[in-house]
């Protein structure tokens, strides 16, 4: 399946950095009743494979992996249910353990050289990391006019503030950021607060 696919219309993808799997529940009930049952969880956890896991088991939210470095956990992703992988940075070996296992893949880019090479791996779409300190929107301009046929997640340094600028951009399908499921949030269980964040925005679909 494309990326453009597996995101299914959801303009925005809630970043997620959890330890705790017994806080699985109570984030994806949140994510759902917030109207925005997505997630990508970075691989920066100890426990972020099991997280996912149960995240993807629910059956109701489309579950991704982040911070995708390896094909090994490429592997690992698949197994544990995601149905997208997202890296900082393009790597041809993630990239092609993807295509093999027919996971989306969504790999990092923000200059033409790494774009081109996303496009000699038959990709059409990449992250465009890390947004802001990147340059941001002005960036993804000059970007997509030289390249069409992309289109981008802009991800890193994004804000509530700033997300409906870049969507209103038609080469950026969605931006992806952790302020609607920022860690402290997370640790403290206010899934109240995570559900205000999803829903508050007016560009989830
Ligand atoms: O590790 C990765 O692959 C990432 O995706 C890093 C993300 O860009 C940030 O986790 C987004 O977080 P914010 O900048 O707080 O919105």
């Amino acid at each position: 399946m494309s990326a453009v696919d597996v995101l299914g219309g959801h303009r925005l993808v809630p970043v997620v950095v959890l330890n705790d799997p017994g806080a699985a529940d109570g984030l994806g009930d949140a994510l759902v009743a917030g109207g925005l049952p997505i997630a990508e969880v970075t691989f920066r956890t100890r426990e972020a494979a099991t997280v996912l896991r149960r995240l993807a088991a629910r059956g109701d939210l489309v579950v991704g992996a982040g911070t995708v470095l390896t094909a090994t956990q490429v592997d690992l992703a698949y197994e544990s249910g995601a149905k997208f992988v997202v890296s900082p940075g393009l790597s041809a070996a993630v990239v092609r353990r993807c295509q093999a296992l027919g996971l989306a893949v969504i790999p990092g880019a923000s200059t033409a050289t790494e774009i081109m090479a996303a496009l000699d791996l038959g990709l059409d779409t990449v992250k465009f990391f890390p947004a802001e300190a990147s340059g941001g929107l002005p960036v993804v301009k000059a970007l997509s006019a030289a390249f069409p046929q992309v289109r981008f997640v802009p991800t890193g340094g994004v804000t509530a503030e700033i997300a409906g600028t870049y969507l209103a951009h038609p080469a950026v399908t969605a931006v992806g950021g952790s302020w609607m499921v920022a860690p402290d949030l997370l640790a403290a269980g206010k899934w109240d607060e995570v559900t205000a964040r999803c829903a508050v925005q007016g560009v989830t679909s």
